[in-house]
Parts: C-alpha cells; sequence; structure tokens
C-alpha cells in the first residue's frame, strides 16, 4: 500500500509540477498558449469547484464537512479514521442517510436499517413521490425495473480505468432484462453442490508452498496467511479452475506475469486522486504515465481472458468428439447459452466482461475475508479454541491431511457463525456499488431526487451503535439461532456484506464454503497469534485505498500441532 501512497503522491507532485511548469509560464508569457494554461486552470479549478458543492436538492440531507473528509482521505487514512466524522454526522440522521463526497461528486450514503432494504430490495417500503413509477410497476407488460438501478455512468465509458477493465455489458453493471439474461445464465454454477474437492486440494497445496516460501511454520511471522501473497493465489487458482476450468498456476508460479499485471491496475483502482476527480483520466491522462500503463495492462488483461475463452471452446469441441459429459463449468454455461434460443446467447465482448468480472469479484474479496477471520481468531485465542474443537469433533484429530466433504462442512455451525461476525466486522467490500434514483422518491422519510446517487455502507451498518451491541467486538454469538442478529433483522437491512435482494453476490454460497474448508483444514493442523510486535495489537489497521480493502503488513505466527 506504501505504493498506492507514492503513486497518488507522485501524481499529485506530477499535477502541481505540470502547473507550475507548463502552466504558470504561460500565463506569464500572456502568448496564445497562455490562454490555453488559463483555460486548463480554470478548468481544473471549476471542476474541483463543482465536486465539492452540494447540488441544492440534496442539501436537506446531512453532509460530511467536503475537505476535512478529502484530507482525511488524500493524508492516506482509512474508513476507519473517517468512521467518527461520519456518526458524527448520522447522529443528525434519524433514518441513517448522510451526503458524503463520491466519485465525481456528492452521493447518498444509506446506513440505516430500513433504508438498507429498500435499496437492496426491489420493490422498497418506500412511496415513490412521482406516481409514473408506481404505474409502470403495477403494469405486467412492462418488465420491472429495480427501484435504484446501479448507475452505468462509470462502466460505459472507456477513458476510466474502471469502465475499461469492467465495462457495460455484464453480470454487475447491467439492469432489468439484460442483466437478468447474465444472472439467469450464471446461475447453475452457484445452486449446486459446492467444489469443495477442489478446495480441499488447493488448499493443502497452498499449506505446502506457504511452508516453503516461509522456510518452516514453527514460531515463524509469515505474511497474513491469505491476503495479497499465497491466500490470494489460492483463491485466483479456485475460481480459474472451478469457474473456467482454467489453470492460472499462480500458487506454482508466484512471479506469474498475469498476477503482477492484475495488482497493478487493482492499484490503479484504488488511487483516490482518479477516484475523486474522474475529469483528470479523461482529459489528462498523457499527464500520467503510470495511469496510462494501468490501461495498457487492462489491455493485456483482456487478451488474457480472450485466450482463456478460446481455450475453453477448443476444450468443449474435443469433449463432445469423444462424447464426454462432464459436469458444466461457468464458463461452459456462459459459452453454450444460447444453443437453443439465440437471443440467450452471449457475444464476445460480454464474455469477456464477465469473465473479468468473476476473476476479480470471485478471488480478493474471499481471500481478505479469510485473512480477517485469521487475524481476529488469532486475537481472540479462547475463540480460536472452541473453533478447533468444533473442527475435531466434525473432521477428527490427527498429523495426516484431511480434506472436509460437503456433509463435514454443513456441521461446522460455529465456523459459519465466526464467518458471519468476521464479515460484519470486516466487510471485504465496505459499500455497494452506486446506484441511481430514476424518479422522486422518498427513502425512510427523506426526499431523494430524481438522478441522486445512492450506496450501501455496508461496513458502517454493520458498525452502527444504534443498532449492534458494542460493535467493535468481535462476538460470534451474535449469529447464534435466537441471537442478536436475528433480533435485529426485525429492525431492517443490518448485515449485508453479500449485499441483499436480486442483485445479492451470486457467489455467496461459493465463497462461505471455500472459506470453511480453508479455516477448518488451518484449524486442524496450526495454532497462531500476532507476533509481539504486531502493529494491528489493539485493532486492525488497513492500508489506505478506495474499494475492496486490505490490512496493512499483517503477519500472524503459525505454529504445526503435531
Ligand atoms: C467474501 C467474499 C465476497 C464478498 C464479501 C462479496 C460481496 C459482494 C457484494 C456486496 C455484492 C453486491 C454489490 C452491490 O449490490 O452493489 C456482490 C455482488 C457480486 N458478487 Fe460477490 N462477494 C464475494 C465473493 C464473490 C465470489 C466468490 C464471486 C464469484 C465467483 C462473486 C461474484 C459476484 C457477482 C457476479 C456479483 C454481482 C451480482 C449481480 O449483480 O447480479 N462474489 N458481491
Amino acid at each position: 500500500m506504501q505504493s498506492l501512497l507514492a503513486a497518488v503522491s507522485k501524481d499529485v507532485d506530477r499535477l502541481s509540477a505540470f502547473y507550475s511548469e507548463h502552466i504558470l509560464p504561460y500565463l506569464a508569457r500572456k502568448s496564445k498558449a497562455t490562454y490555453i494554461a488559463a483555460a486548463i486552470a480554470s478548468f481544473v479549478t471549476y471542476q474541483v469547484y463543482k465536486m465539492s458543492h452540494i447540488p441544492r436538492n440534496l442539501r436537506h440531507i446531512p453532509a460530511v464537512p467536503y475537505w476535512s473528509y478529502m484530507r482525511s482521505v488524500f493524508s492516506g487514512t482509512t474508513q476507519d479514521a473517517r468512521r467518527d466524522m461520519i456518526y458524527s454526522v448520522l447522529s443528525k440522521s434519524p433514518n441513517g442517510l448522510y451526503l458524503k463526497p463520491s466519485r465525481g461528486g456528492w452521493s447518498v450514503g444509506v446506513v440505516g436499517p430500513q433504508a438498507l432494504r429498500t435499496v437492496f430490495l426491489r420493490k422498497g417500503i418506500y412511496t415513490p413521490i412521482n406516481c409514473i413509477a408506481l404505474s409502470l410497476h403495477s403494469n405486467p407488460n412492462l418488465i420491472p425495473q429495480d427501484d435504484y438501478p446501479k448507475s452505468r455512468a462509470l462502466v460505459t465509458d472507456k477513458t476510466f480505468l474502471v469502465a475499461k477493465l469492467i465495462g457495460g455489458q455484464n453480470i454487475i453493471s447491467l439492469n432489468g432484462s439484460p442483466w437478468k439474461k447474465h444472472r439467469m445464465i450464471a446461475n447453475p454454477a452457484f445452486h449446486r453442490h459446492m467444489p469443495v474437492k477442489l478446495f480441499g486440494n488447493l488448499c493443502e497445496m497452498m499449506m505446502d508452498k506457504f511452508e516453503s516460501e516461509s522456510d518452516g511454520l514453527s514460531h515463524v511471522n509469515v505474511p497474513a496467511l491469505m491476503q495479497s501473497n499465497v491466500g490470494s493465489r489460492f483463491t485466483l487458482d479456485v475460481i480459474g479452475q472451478a469457474g473456467f476450468g482454467y489453470d492460472f498456476e499462480s500458487l506454482e508460479n508466484p512471479d506469474n506475469e498475469k498476477v503482477h499485471i492484475y495488482n497493478s491496475i487493482m492499484e490503479g483502482l484504488k488511487n483516490p486522486l482518479f477516484f475523486f476527480f474522474p475529469f483528470l483520466e479523461r482529459h489528462f491522462l498523457w499527464a500520467f504515465p503510470n495511469r496510462r500503463q494501468q490501461h495498457e495492462n487492462c489491455d493485456t488483461l483482456h487478451q488474457l481472458f480472450k485466450s482463456v475463452i478460446d481455450n475453453k471452446r477448443r476444450v468443449l469441441v474435443e469433449q463432445k468428439e469423444h462424447n464426454e459429459d462432464p459436469e458444466k463449468d461457468l464458463l461452459t454455461l456462459m459459452l453454450e447459452a444460447g444453443e437453443d434460443d439465440p437471443s440467450q446467447a452471449l457475444s464476445v465482448e460480454e464474455l469477456q466482461e464477465n469473465l473479468t468480472i468473476f476473476f476479480i469479484a470471485g478471488h480478493d474479496t474471499t481471500s481478505n475475508a479469510l485473512s480477517f477471520a485469521l487475524y481476529l481468531l488469532a486475537m481472540n485465542p479462547d475463540i480460536q479454541e472452541k473453533a478447533r474443537r468444533e473442527v475435531l469433533e466434525v473432521i477428527g484429530d490427527g498429523a495426516d491431511m484431511v480434506h472436509p466433504t460437503e456433509t463435514q462442512i454443513s456441521q461446522l455451525k460455529y465456523i459459519y457463525m465466526i464467518m458471519k461476525e468476521t464479515l460484519r466486522i470486516h466487510p471485504p467490500l465496505q459499500s455497494s456499488q452506486l446506484r441511481v434514483t430514476e424518479e422522486d422518491t422518498e427513502l425512510a422519510g427523506t426526499v431523494i431526487p430524481k438522478g441522486a446517487r445512492l450506496q450501501a455502507d455496508i461496513f458502517l451498518a454493520q458498525h452502527n451503535p444504534a443498532v449492534w451491541k458494542n460493535p467493535e467486538e468481535f462476538r460470534p454469538e451474535r449469529f447464534a439461532p435466537g441471537g442478536e442478529n436475528e433480533e435485529n433483522a426485525k429492525k431492517g437491512l443490518a448485515w449485508a456484506p453479500f449485499g441483499n435482494g436480486a442483485r445479492q453476490c451470486i457467489g455467496m454460497n461459493f465463497s462461505l464454503a471455500e472459506q470453511r474448508v480453508v479455516l477448518a483444514m488451518l484449524l486442524r493442523k496450526f495454532t497462531w497469534s500476532l507476533p509481539e510486535n504486531s502493529i494491528h495489537k489493539d485493532h486492525l489497521i488497513f492500508a489506505p485505498g478506495m474499494g475492496l480493502v486490505n490490512a496493512k503488513d499483517l503477519y500472524l505466527s503459525f505454529e504445526k500441532r503435531f
């Protein structure tokens, strides 16, 4: 993350250097170029002003102070540090709505449980002020639209890195019936037996690598197992093999070019400069060589996915020739869509975009979740021991390597509670994708004008002291039957690490099964703790950046049980 901070400050330095080297001299010379430089300067100033300025129709919603918020972002502090600032604003907002600076403007942060449920569920409990919305919904000939569809502004304009990477024709970006088509095609791959054998095999391989790459494990401090290193390589190989029938070989080969390319793009996406001021990327990309390189890396990654698709087509033809009929993985389902009904076929562009989505959504989220669980178990040895007892009861003890079965992982009830509590305290995605209102609406008693952007604040909702008792305390029992979580469900939506409603994470069960296998295998083989000198002694410290959160330099000390 140091490199991200360095990149941001390099970009800011570059901008100010550019201003003083090119713009100021021109201003002094009063030539034709003077006017161009002045125009650029005014344009940049105007854009920043526009972004800091709260639109008139949103001013009734309490807002975080723009400059303090931005100072906090650019000084490298994390969401944790901004939490107090936001909760102080939320104290003036009984329904848990507030305004925050967001990509290229302001958006409404949704924290309150009632409002959160409304935003995620297709038909909310709010009343559309404009009755056109109601009449549309009651007309059976019209396809029901999401009340809060995803904002497409950022995924369709490919001058932005995020749009270039993700695109607008895929399961995560589309709305309405085009989205439904993609979801229906992918659904069967996630609603059947989970590939626990594959999880077990790769987890064993990961543990071997973990040992060999860290010179043995006894009392050795090693980088957080799951994060950005071996764990991320493990989850990447899982999604490659389970989803696409393709081996990225990232466990085998850590210096894999694909992994480097991917990491460089992810670093680019976390850069707050381009996140908050997208006009820089649209109009001044030429001034940021690092960013241009990330755009080029995106093209390389897409080429890789095209070759994965071509390879799969070849394999499918061969299988047909040999009358083989193996279980269809996600990519096979996407390639075969439309065989009976051509209107359901996916274009090459759609295929490649979906592959990118599953590649991104399918691995770092899970490896970070596992990393956070390992940290919380290191901090709470009694809970770790209780979890281990459950594993040993279900799978048995011994020095041999055992891969849990699907039935066994379904019996790991306490581990399941630990995972849910981990995802409450440290949701890998701190907020949802942006939504946009298509009509004037009322959300939990607040008027939201047409065109406003909203974002479910998953992290804040799951730490809301008005909803959760001692929210910073790690207590898996909250998720026991009849526990606090069930009580909270009566208030609305209080736990949503995977979102909710029709757009809920399609990979939720896949990820939860994967996490259960890994935790069970690790608990059986190791005990672990936080090293004496850890920076995370009081609480987990996050690396700065937008979107997907990573713990900063997290090391854990593992010891073999046998
Ligand atoms: C701990 C792991 C994971 C977390 C915390 C997570 C979180 C989320 C969240 C919060 C959303 C909803 C976003 C929104 O509504 O704005 C989402 C959607 C999605 N996730 Fe996950 N995810 C995880 C794992 C996975 C995996 C393993 C896959 C695929 C293999 C996946 C694929 C997707 C897809 C395709 C969507 C979009 C679904 C749609 O719009 O229909 N995710 N995820």
